[in-house]
């Protein structure tokens, strides 16, 4: 498992503190997301409750229990941008959430990733590799599920845009993402 580059992520954290305003609410510490980021993963991708694609119109591709116990335990939960690639294909934008998904009050904490990408097909039992680059909010619960939805939307512009930046570019080109078929980490 790659993990943090000290150096670059104190220089990260300083431009990415705050998560971005909204409702008028004040900007929130990041310190807890930030500190760990850019953080490299790798892992199976397993069955969850089926409710992102039938009831979001999000899927979100779930890791293990196991990967998600491999994350660092003060890591912040929360939602997330980077990168994601299935098996050995194409590195495309991703967005993520790490919790426990207070709207439907989830008991096990997951790691979810959307891959802003249309997919033919459905990859369960693949693995995904993700690198995580920036944080964009704490999890949240809502009144609604079209107010859910909304928000996961805003959530997926905020990432595409981020994403192009040129800070953020360059860790599509990792190497990480070039081991092709290699080493597999976090015990799968
Ligand atoms: C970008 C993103 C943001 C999310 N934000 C929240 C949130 O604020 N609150 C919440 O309860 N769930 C949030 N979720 C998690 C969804 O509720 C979850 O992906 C959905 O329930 C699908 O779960 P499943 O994979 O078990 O089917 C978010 C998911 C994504 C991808
Ligand atoms: N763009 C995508 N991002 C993530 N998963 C996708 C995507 N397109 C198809 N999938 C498939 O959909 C599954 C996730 O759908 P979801 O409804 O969240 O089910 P689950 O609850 O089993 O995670 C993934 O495991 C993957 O096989
Ligand atoms: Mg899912």
């Amino acid at each position: 498992m790659r993990r943090t580059v000290a150096a670059a992520a104190a220089g990260f954290g300083l431009r990415h503190r705050a998560a971005r305003p909204r409702h008028g609410l004040a900007p929130v510490p990041t310190a807890g997301a930030m500190r760990h980021l850019p953080y490299f993963c790798r892992g199976e991708v397993v069955r969850g409750f089926g409710r992102g694609s039938k009831e979001l119109g999000i899927p979100t591709a779930n890791f293990s229990e196991q990967v998600v116990e491999s994350f660092p335990s003060d890591i912040s939960t929360g939602i997330y941008y980077g990168w994601a690639c299935v098996g050995n294909g194409d590195v495309h934008k991703m967005v993520l959430s790490i919790g426990w998904n207070p709207y439907y009050k989830n008991v096990k904490k997951s790691v979810e990733t959307h891959i802003i990408h249309t997919f033919k097909e459905d990859f369960y039992g693949e693995i995904l590799s993700i690198a995580i680059v920036g944080y964009i909010r704490p999890e949240k619960n809502f009144d609604s599920l079209d107010e859910l939805i909304s928000e996961i939307q805003e959530d997926i512009a905020e990432a595409k845009r981020k994403l192009d930046l040129p800070e953020h570019l360059k860790l599509k080109e990792d190497n990480f993402f070039k081991m092709l078929g290699g080493t597999i980490v976090n015990g799968h």
